[in-house]
């Protein structure tokens, strides 16, 4: 693929600069396509063309805004197939995988929000005083490409539904399923403005949307590192910013848990997407009497996931995104057994057969404490760490002992156990005996993981001022 212009004002236009990247397929390690990188004046002219949409669109109904979300549904249905093959090639997730999830998350999103609009309240009264919910204006959405659909969605259904106009800036690793998806808002009827796209890296396009005076609010997912620079440039301008940050996230297994299906179904979900999840599962605590049975089972279930290429029958970890993640999870696993980790499976080096494509094997470390470094520092890759605890008490700690908040999970004998300690975690969601995330809601992460929340009902409140009317109700 080639996306050479960018989406500015209803057309594609050339960007200001000649300057192009090449998107790298990380199973082929070969160029799959290229960008334009945009800079400081093609995010000028994204902005100002959101800038003066925004009046309009900010007055649409509810019922024009309903609609625009049913079209670009249709589109998105109508073109699933391209979305998914486009976030296969560009980072490297298994077909299946794109197909049932990293697509489908992308409408699932755009469904949410479009039954939320369908009776939210954007009006409401608090005495004599209305109180009306608002767009907060335009709007900068900054993307990473580990799903990268699955965010796009998450900011631009929401931003559309509260009457917002936006400039997208997606990853610069991940860019095509942005084109796909640009193409469906057009085709879509998205009045010429609203949304924008801008393609480049961080310095070149994010730093400079992030500071522009013009944007009001900045909803950002990524790493933490990014993170701080943006709340640092947006600081001056006073504007909202949004962010959803990286994490490493406990998994507690309790003592009346069923071990086999506890362990098995963590060391899948862990390994899932390459282990290129915020909210992975990537600390699994176990109590220590059971630790070896625990380190058993992880063990045979961690062989049995077939890395290979990502269409190839039966795969279940495609390569990771790119060789700097390669690059920083081989040194990652080096540093696990240079810290006295014990190795169970996986460890440095290509899986065998694998030489090209930036394959990492499935790597699970055990007797692990909570200061190793493979304990606190978000790996993104497949690398689980697992640590025995003695009591339920000490697994809460050790689970709240990091600077991210942004899962949980708890696995007990029932759900009302789980709970229990769910309520001890300071994180922004916890998944019970397995459960899986659900749209409605909220997603985000306490501490370091961030400060804002997406999905459903919250995410949309993300894009919303609130105004007191004094007086209308009297
Ligand atoms: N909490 C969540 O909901 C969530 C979801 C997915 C991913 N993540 C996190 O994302 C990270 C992986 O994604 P990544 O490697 O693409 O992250 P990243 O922070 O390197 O990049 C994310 C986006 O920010 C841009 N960017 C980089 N530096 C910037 C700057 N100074 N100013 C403005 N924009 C800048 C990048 O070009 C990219 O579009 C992980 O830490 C992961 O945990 C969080």
């Amino acid at each position: 693929m080639e996306t050479l212009k960018f989406y500015i004002n209803g057309e594609w236009v050339e960007p200001n600069q000649a300057q192009t990247l090449e998107v790298i397929n990380p199973a082929t390690e070969q160029s799959c396509g290229r960008i334009a990188l945009g800079n400081e004046q093609d995010v000028n002219a994204a902005v100002a063309a959101a800038k003066a949409a925004f009046p309009a669109f900010s007055q649409t109904s509810r019922e024009e805004r309903i609609a625009l979300l049913e079209k670009i549904l249709t589109g998105l249905a109508a073109r699933k197939d391209d979305l998914a093959e486009a976030i296969t090639a560009e980072m490297g997730a298994p077909a299946w995988l794109s197909k049932m999830a990293q697509s489908a998350m992308g409408a699932a999103h755009f469904n949410e929000t479009l039954q939320l609009l369908k009776d939210y309240e954007f009006e409401s009264n608090r005495g004599s005083t209305r109180l009306r919910k608002e767009p907060i204006g335009v709007c900068a959405l900054i993307t990473p490409w580990n799903w990268p659909l699955n965010q796009i969605a998450c900011k631009v259904a929401p931003a559309l539904a509260a009457g917002c106009t936006m400039v997208l800036k997606p990853s610069e690793i991940a860019p095509f399923d942005a084109a796909i998806f640009t193409e469906v808002l057009h085709e879509a009827g998205v009045p010429a403005g609203v949304f924008n796209m801008v393609n480049g890296d961080g310095p070149g396009v994010g730093a400079p949307l992030s500071s522009h005076p013009d944007v009001d609010m900045v909803s950002f997912t990524g790493s933490t590192r990014a993170g701080r620079l943006i709340s640092k440039a947006a600081a001056d301008d006073i504007k909202r910013v949004s962010l959803e940050l990286g994490g490493k996230s406990a998994n507690i297994i309790l003592p009346t848990a069923n071990l086999e299906k506890a362990v098995s179904k963590g060391v899948q979900s862990m390994m899932m997407n390459s282990g290129q999840s915020c909210n992975a599962p990537s600390r699994m605590l176990v109590p220590a009497e059971k630790h070896a049975e625990a380190v058993e089972i992880a063990k045979q279930t961690a062989e049995g996931l077939a890395v290979n290429d990502p269409h190839a029958e039966g795969v279940y970890l495609g390569p990771v995104s790119s060789d700097v993640q390669f690059e920083k999870i081989q040194g990652l696993i080096q540093k696990g057994i240079d810290e006295g980790a014990e190795l169970v499976v996986g460890g440095t080096g290509k899986p065998e057969g694998l030489d090209q494509g930036y394959y990492v094997k499935p790597t699970v470390f055990a007797n692990a404490n909570n200061q190793m470094t493979i304990a606190r520092e978000e790996i993104f890759g497949p690398v689980l760490t697992m640590i025995p605890y003695a009591s339920v008490e000490e697994a809460v700690d050790i689970a709240n002992d990091t600077p991210y908040g942004l899962s949980g999970y708890v696995y007990g004998e029932t759900v009302e156990e789980a709970a229990g300690i769910a309520n001890q975690l300071r994180t922004g969601n916890v998944h019970l005996n397995g459960s899986g995330a659900d749209t409605k809601g909220p997603f985000g992460g306490y501490k370091q993981s961030g400060n804002g929340r997406e999905w459903g009902e919250f995410g949309l409140e993300e894009f919303l001022e609130v105004k007191a009317v004094f007086g209308a109700n009297s």
